[in-house]
């Protein structure tokens, strides 16, 4: 609903004994706290976060957010870090490691008097984009009472416009990545204050993929500060810990003496169906339980795409969704609002759900691929049976993983039992699938990437106990997911999964001899070195792993196509469409080549020599100037390009630089002295030296006046900002003496105020106020304030309507909840927030 604005009231005049005696009362809670955290006995196991000590704002955020006894973790975890401690925290999935940091976050960040003008106070890392928005949002959820500003890095944004954001954020919660760039770009972001870093997820972020970044991140953070590591897989790898300076930290690991590393409210199975029959198994389950909610995990992108798409075509009954790391930022986070909101869905998805994401209620976790390890394994099936709640687990096994994979679940403590398929209720939908990939080109086209993203997502696993690429019937498998033949693979050796994933992905899989294979693997001979022109490696790219048997079939060495009977077929099907090959150049064609065009060379590795002898034939060449290099007129596109002057200049060679003299005669610009003249000053060595000194010296003053500049400016920011944060500072002493603290941090759906609210006031006070320092103070004086619509403690109440009270003061207030549920809105709240 639309905010609605409220009257602005004037100010009350402060009564300076009710300051003092709030001062008073505030300086004793605080100094109570402290002295319970100093006295808190580790050892003793706390039931209720009221047993723990906390201050009042944290304590009204927890209770408004319905949360009273604490997890395992929860209780064994806060009391350390409240002490200071670092910790190393392992838990089951799903059993309240959120709470467990984000609690000493905001606690010692308060017990600190953390203001605004501190600057970063705590960094929070995720390893991924959606858990970073999760943990934001609780933060949110249980901070609302707390005065901290707090602020999502992931990116998905203009840089610039985060780094106006950032200077003023109290805690950040962030991705890796993301947050190196801030730190090497945005000069306003100070860190040398930090007082704690969190790593959710923790192993993950210091595994291979994240290395180089986390360690660039540590680089920029002061030494001495608190290290909270979180993971339901926790590291204990001591290079990991001295790469974080970890300063004797607490091991809390609460299920390690358990039977099992995964939920007891966790049903887990595994089927053994041969790879070709997994698509028709998997669509048969989605039939049989149209009532549940499902997730998907596949080992890459391109399936999970591939399966979306083709059993969308199918239209099973229950609604499908998908989830991977090519989607755009804004319809990922759609997609995990929709499938949250679901009460029956299927998600599929890529590991990057595998980790963390707190989905309500999901009944299933199916691994159609089996997962790379059992850490992952662990991760995936926790997307289900969260926080005491059942759930069940099937894991889609070859024949040739069942015994590896077995063996590494035993030994992780992975209790897993077999169970058959009712065959009667397979359903097949191969032929299906091969009737939407005759008459659709893209679905095949995805289906042949699909192929290959998971024959070689196996090739690479190191655990070559369960992953045997030899042993996969691929020719099967094609044809089970409806593709006319079986795409051809290379592979590199020697390379992991992990580095490959975070290689740049035109650099994966391509294999280094790739154009010299023979289809039965061995080696040609090399090839005499063609010139290989933009369309060749237009040609390459495109179907660098789309090259398959059935396609070299497909063409001649005349470059027709021939359809799979053996007919020639001068046009190409309308299902073949990319891999369309027409003649290049054909002479008096008027279709030639445009890049985007589905033109190729010598696909059928054919007598390369000949075609280009072929192209030479057809190509014009014109000469602009003689100093120019020819521009050669190859297609449609470059005979435009002589009409435009502006880009033939580039054609054109450079022009002479001429000076005139008083009389009026042309010289050239840089003319070589008389010899005679020259020598008459000195031998060259001598005068190069004395140059060299001279224009060193010249350098060297300029350089000094620019650095002095840069400084006096740099000197008459600082004092602004500071003069600015002065006033603010006695600004907000007073608005507090008048309506208590403030709270920065909203929930989603809770608040009073909610992102419309924040970014209305913002622009209001853009159109009041254009003169930028102005703006500031007034946003920063109108700090919105966020209540709890479910609380009915009676303090809550009445600082509630203080707060409301305070924000009719300041800001027109808005009476509905707004439902922040896009990345714009959390965005938008920060910018709110951060005012
Ligand atoms: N003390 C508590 N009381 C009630 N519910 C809780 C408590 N702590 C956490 N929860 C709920 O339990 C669920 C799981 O919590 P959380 O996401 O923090 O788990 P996790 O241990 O981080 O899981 P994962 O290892 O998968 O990341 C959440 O829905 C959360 O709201």
């Amino acid at each position: 609903m639309a905010p609605t604005k409220g009257p602005r009231q004037e100010r009350k005049p402060v009564d300076s004994s009710a300051r003092k005696l709030k001062k008073t009362r505030a300086a004793t809670e605080l100094t109570t706290i402290t002295q319970r955290v100093q006295e808190l006995d580790t050892k003793v196991r706390l039931e209720a976060f009221s047993d723990l000590p906390l201050s009042d704002p944290t304590t009204s955020g927890l209770s408004a957010s319905h949360y009273k006894t604490l997890t395992d973790i929860q209780s064994r975890a806060i009391p350390h870090a409240l002490k200071g401690r670092d910790i190393l925290g392992a838990a089951k999935t799903g059993s309240g490691k959120t709470l467990a940091f984000l609690i000493p976050v905001l606690e010692n960040l308060y017990r600190k008097k953390w203001a605004e003008h501190d600057g970063l106070g705590a960094l929070i890392l995720s390893p991924t984009r959606e858990l970073a928005i999760q943990i934001f949002e609780v933060l949110r959820k249980v901070g609302r009472f707390h005065a901290f500003s707090a602020g999502l890095v992931i990116g998905g944004k203009s840089l610039k416009e985060e780094q106006e954001r950032l200077g003023r954020m109290n805690i950040l919660v962030c991705t890796p990545g993301r947050m190196l760039q801030h730190l090497d770009q945005t000069a306003d972001l100070d860190v040398y204050n930090l007082q704690m870093l969190v790593l959710d997820e923790a192993d993950r972020i210091l595994d291979m993929g994240f290395q180089q970044t986390v360690d660039a991140i540590v680089e920029h953070l002061p030494q001495t500060r608190q290290t909270l590591l979180f993971s339901a897989t926790q590291t204990k790898k001591v290079s990991d810990l001295a790469r974080l300076s970890l300063q004797d930290p607490e091991y809390v690991a609460v299920h390690e003496a358990a039977s099992s590393a995964t939920p007891s409210t966790l049903q887990q199975h595994y089927i053994v169906t041969p790879l070709p029959e997994k698509l028709d198994t998997l669509y048969s389950f989605i039939r049989s339980n149209l009532k549940s909610k499902t997730m998907v995990f596949m080992s890459s992108g391109k399936q999970v795409r591939f399966v979306y798409e083709s059993l969308r075509h199918l239209q099973p009954g229950i609604p499908l969704l998908h989830l991977h790391g090519r989607q755009k930022q804004g319809g990922r986070l759609d997609i995990t609002t929709r499938f949250s909101q679901a009460k029956h869905a299927v998600l599929f998805s890529t590991d990057i759900a595998a980790r963390g994401l707190d989905f309500p209620a999901v009944d299933w976790v199916i691994q159609l691929d089996c997962p790379e390890d059992t850490d992952t394994y662990i991760h995936r099936v926790g997307r289900t049976a969260r926080y005491e709640r059942n759930g069940r687990a099937v894991l889609f096994l070859d024949p040739s993983e069942e015994a590896g994979m077995l063996k590494n679940l035993e030994q992780k403590k992975v209790p897993i039992e077999r169970i058959n398929v009712r065959t009667k209720k397979q359903q097949t939908v191969k032929h299906q699938l091969q009737n939407m990939c005759f008459k659709d080109a893209e679905l095949k086209y995805l289906g042949q990437k699909a192929f290959i993203s998971y024959v070689k997502s196996v090739y690479v696993q190191k655990d070559k106990e369960i992953f045997k690429v030899k042993e996969l019937a691929l020719d099967e498998f094609a044809a089970s997911l409806g593709l006319p033949g079986t795409p051809r693979i290379k592979f590199i050796k020697g390379e992991d999964s992990k580095i490959q994933k975070n290689q740049p992905r035109a650099l994966r899989y391509i294999s280094s001899d790739e154009s010299d294979q023979e289809e039965d693997g061995t080696k040609k001979t090399k090839k005499k070195e063609v010139v290989r022109t933009k369309y060749d490696r237009m040609f390459e790219r495109r179907n660098q792993d789309v090259l398959a048997d059935h396609y070299s079939k497909l063409i001649n060495d005349d470059g027709t196509m021939v359809d799979q009977d053996g007919g020639i077929n001068g046009d190409a099907d309308e299902d073949d469409n990319f891999l369309t090959v027409k003649r290049r150049f054909d002479a008096g064609d008027q279709a030639l080549g445009d890049e985007d065009s589905d033109v190729s060379l010598s696909a059928d590795g054919g007598d390369d020599e000949e075609e280009e002898e072929a192209i030479t034939k057809d190509i014009k060449v014109v000469k602009i100037s003689d100093a120019a290099e020819p521009l050669v007129i190859d297609s449609k596109r470059r005979e435009k390009l002589l009409k435009s002057k502006k880009k033939l200049l580039k054609y054109k060679g450079h022009g002479t630089k001429i000076v005139f003299d008083e009389e009026g005669n042309a010289h050239n610009a840089y003319e070589l002295e008389d010899e005679d003249k020259f020598h008459a000053h000195g031998d060259a060595d001598t005068q190069r030296v004395k140059f060299l000194e001279t224009e060193a010296e010249k350098t060297r003053l300029a350089d000094l006046e620019d650095k002095e500049v840069a400084k006096q400016k740099k000197r008459e920011k600082k004092e602004k900002k500071k003069d600015r944060e002065r006033e603010l500072a006695e600004e907000e002493a007073e608005d507090a003496e008048q309506g208590g603290r403030v709270a920065f941090l909203a929930p989603p759906d809770e608040g009073e105020f909610g992102a419309d609210a924040a970014m209305s006031d913002y622009e209001d006070d853009r159109s009041e106020l254009d003169e930028p320092e102005a703006a500031t103070k007034k946003k920063n004086k109108k700090r919105v304030s966020f209540s709890d619509d479910d609380s009915d403690d009676d303090d809550d109440k009445a600082r509630k309507t203080k707060r409301s009270k305070r924000s009719h003061k300041t800001r027109s207030a808005p009476d509905e909840p707004v439902e922040v549920n896009t990345l714009e809105d959390l965005e938008a709240l920060a910018t709110g927030l951060l005012g």
